[in-house]
């Protein structure tokens, strides 16, 4: 995997009339793994998009290198169509395959569903195996456990200690506690005004 890292100076972030956090920095290199923890509201979500650049900090920068791959509630499949079909579409794109990653997330047998029919934990799975065919080294996954049954839960987690060990960066932001290698915590509220 190619070397990846990530780095934030100075971060703080304002969302509507709140500032959520200020004066955050981290650095992360080639298999290192953060868990950014943190009551509900407390700005979890606003750093890991901060983090992917989809939201503009209030201050400061972010400075990475190599490719992204974010996981959040929002799930880009064609809900139309049946789960291999919609998983396929993505493989195109990225000059992947899907049989793999379906297989690793126990979704082989789910293949013919479509989408729209997914469970909670189905869809989550879902969302990963698409993660996987990305093949990005900068995980970003926000509430990765979560409506995972406890078997999913630990495949989820040994998926991304692996890819720590390959050398990709995981940064992981959740209220749950989770298995990850070598993961350092970042806990958000001290970084609160
Ligand atoms: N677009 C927005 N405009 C204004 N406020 C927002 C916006 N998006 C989120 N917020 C607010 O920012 C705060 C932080 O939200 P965020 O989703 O980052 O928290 P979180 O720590 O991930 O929470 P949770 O654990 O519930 O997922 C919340 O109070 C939320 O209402």
């Amino acid at each position: 995997m190619q070397e990846c890292s990530m780095k934030g100076e100075n971060l703080s972030c304002l969302r509507g009339e709140r500032l959520l956090f200020r004066r955050l920095d981290l650095t992360l290199k080639s298999g290192a793994a953060l868990h950014v923890a943190g009551p509900n509201g407390i700005g979890k979500s606003s750093l890991l998009r901060i983090l992917a650049g989809l939201l503009t900090p209030y201050t400061g920068s972010v400075d990475r290198a190599g490719g992204i791959a974010l996981l959040d509630e929002r799930l880009a499949l064609d809900e139309a169509l049946r789960l291999s079909e919609a998983l396929g579409f993505w493989a195109r794109i990225d000059d992947s395959a899907a049989s793999d990653a379906m297989e690793m997330l126990g979704l082989a047998p789910l293949g013919d569903v479509p989408v729209r029919y997914l469970s909670t934990g189905q869809r989550k799975r879902a969302a990963f195996a698409r993660l996987l065919m990305q093949d990005a080294p900068i995980w970003l996954l926000d509430e990765p456990l979560n409506g995972l049954d406890a078997d999913a839960a630990r495949i989820v987690e040994k998926l991304a200690s692996q890819h720590g060990e390959k050398g990709g960066i995981c940064i992981v932001a959740s209220h749950q506690a989770m298995q990850l290698r070598n993961a350092r915590t970042l806990a958000l509220e001290e970084y609160a005004p």
